[in-house]
């Protein structure tokens, strides 16, 4: 079993014949054998319209415990927007993810920046891609419309620009990352394997998802722009260009997971999303191996049946009781990838499955 940690027995890294890296079994391994724990995410997001009934330190939804709402929270702006379903959650969140305050402090920064939001009325003022074809969207070109970006909202008096409801909470999903970096730098022991140079290490899928949804460029500069306007002077230094931001968002794309809640019908609700960055080594695969399994923050990965040594170990991202063209473009819409598991090739009966 791993924790947050390099990759030991009983699996290893390596890299697949279709699909980047994937993590193998070096020796048998039993049924329900539990192979990775994520002890808790590099960085998360509570959608607003959750934050009163998840649990700001273990995600629990007040909504299970038979409540409306959790009601235990900080006095004063350094425990801005986080709810808590114990004090001992309270506690444990203010001594690992709000030392100095500064989560709250840059939440409570976001609120009163979104009051002077305006809807806007004529075009954002970073240069669009959006009419151009997939491929010609270069990595050059993409860089230049960030620098573009960078220069714009260098300049003092450019005006705040306006955020839907996602876009803001991608703005706490990158605060929390933001926090976390600056933490780690001043505490490198403490931050163990769940490092800014690990989640570096993760696939980075910037252009595809560019190309794949042009509009998200404004999007993420029109976010880098409100992250600057309202990043603390101490967390300055990771939004003074782009590069922290744009690295984080590469990897958003593909490698975070969904944070659910625990219902055990079919109607299970989406509450946020969190990146745990051990856990995104599982490739996909149409008939896994591997279920995920939240417990509280963390994110355990199990077998679901015996493996023999050597093969790959792989979760399902979408629901493998589809038929293998709604997989297919699910995965192909959502994951900007082709299947090349031995399910899909046996389904659309291509033969010569990749050794
Ligand atoms: C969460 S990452 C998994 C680890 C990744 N392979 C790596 O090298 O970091 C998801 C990415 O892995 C690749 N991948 C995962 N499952 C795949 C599959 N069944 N077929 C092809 N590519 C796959 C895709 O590029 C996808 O975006």
């Amino acid at each position: 079993m791993i924790s947050e940690a390099p990759m030991t027995s009983p699996i290893c890294l390596r890299t697949t014949p279709y699909g980047g890296r994937g993590l193998f079994a070096t020796e048998q391994i039993p049924k329900d054998t539990l192979l990775v724990t994520c002890d808790s995410p590099y960085a998360t997001v509570i959608f607003k319209k959750f934050r009163k009934e998840v649990c700001g330190n273990c995600f629990a939804y007040a909504f299970e415990a038979r409540k409306n709402t959790w009601n235990i929270k900080y006095d004063g702006a350094e425990g801005s927007g986080v709810w808590f379903c114990t004090v001992e959650c309270r506690d444990a969140w203010a001594a690992e993810q709000n030392a100095e305050g500064l989560q709250g402090l840059m939440n409570a920064g976001v609120e009163k920046l979104v009051k002077s939001m305006k809807r806007p009325k004529g075009p954002c003022p970073v240069s669009s891609i959006e009419s151009m074809r997939p491929e010609d969207i270069t990595l050059e070109i993409h860089d230049l419309a960030w620098k573009h970006a960078e220069e714009t909202y260098a300049r003092p008096g450019c005006p705040v620009q306006y955020l839907d409801e996602l876009e803001l909470d991608t703005v706490r999903f990158l605060v929390s990352a933001i926090v976390r970096r600056y933490f780690e730098e001043r505490n490198p022991l403490a931050a163990g394997s769940l490092s800014w140079a690990a989640l570096l290490q993760l696939q980075n899928n910037e252009i595809l998802h560019i190309r794949s949804r042009p509009y998200m460029l404004d999007s993420h500069t029109r976010i880098y722009g409100f992250l600057r306007k309202v990043v603390l002077p101490v967390l300055q230094p990771y939004v003074k260009t782009s590069e922290m931001v744009r690295a984080i968002l590469a990897r958003d794309q593909g490698n975070v997971f969904g944070l659910w809640d625990m219902a055990t019908t079919g109607d299970s609700e989406m509450l946020g999303w969190s990146m745990y960055v051990s856990g995104a080594y599982f490739n996909h695969d149409c008939s896994p191996n591997v279920c995920k399994k939240r417990i509280q923050k963390s994110l355990c990965f199990f077998t679901t049946r015996d493996v023999d040594i050597g093969e790959e170990l792989c979760i399902s991202y979408v629901d493998v009781k589809d038929e293998v063209a709604g997989r297919r473009a699910a995965l192909s819409e959502n994951w900007y990838f082709d299947c090349g598991c031995k399910r899909c090739h046996k389904e659309l009966e291509i033969e010569d499955y990749p050794k």
